[in-house]
């Protein structure tokens, strides 16, 4: 283990188990359909690519990167767009992978903005919802796992560009962040 990380909370084999059950899930929903299936950039990545390949039905795959973060823990409440989609979203059904749904602020702009360029439909997958946190009215369609309100890090998510790459998801010691 990562000697930064205090506790594990997903290990390698728990996320891998969850991420096939919403795979299954999803292919069944959207068999037929061809999904445009949107990662959000970063944090999204490992989690996009570990579910498409759970999918068994014929997809395809855009990114997008915003940013709210910056470095800090807490949200700046200013979604930037740094990376817009390379595909047209009109008519059709897209489905927006996210690592984490925290305050709800990155997905409910993003939402607006693809229900506003003519989506057949918009639905949110993420890994992790952290509900205490919200600050705007907003519920993923699927959800992995929920978390209590605490900074994780891991597949994915980091802290200062930090512990993307860890393939469990973990809570940081207090000192790393002082
Ligand atoms: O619900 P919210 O409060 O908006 O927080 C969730 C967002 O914050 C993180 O991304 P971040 O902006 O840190 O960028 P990153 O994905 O590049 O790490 C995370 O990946 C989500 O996209
Ligand atoms: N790494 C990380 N990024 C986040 N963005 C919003 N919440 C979190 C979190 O708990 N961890
Ligand atoms: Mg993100």
């Amino acid at each position: 283990m990562d000697k930064d990380i205090e506790k594990v909370l997903f290990t390698e084999e728990e996320i891998a188990e969850k991420v096939r059950e919403l795979g299954r899930i999803l292919s069944k929903e959207y068999e037929g359909k061809n999904p445009l299936v949107i990662c959000v950039l970063r944090g999204g990545a490992p989690f996009m690519t570990d579910l498409v390949r759970r999918m068994d039905i014929p997809l395809e795959m855009d990114f997008m990167a915003v940013s709210s973060y910056g470095a800090s823990t807490q949200s700046s409440g200013v979604v930037r767009i740094m990376k817009d989609l390379d595909t047209s979203v009109e008519g059709r059904h897209v489905i927006i992978v996210e690592d984490i749904i925290d305050s709800g602020l990155t997905l409910s702009y993003l939402i607006d903005i693809i229900r506003r360029r003519n989506a057949a439909s918009v639905k949110v997958v993420t890994l992790l919802d952290k509900p205490a946190r919200r600050t705007v009215d907003l519920k993923p369609d699927y959800c992995g796992f929920e978390i209590p309100d605490a900074f994780v890090v891991g597949y994915g998510l980091d802290y200062a560009e930090k512990y993307r790459n860890l393939p469990y998801i973990g809570i940081l010691k207090p000192e790393v962040y002082s």
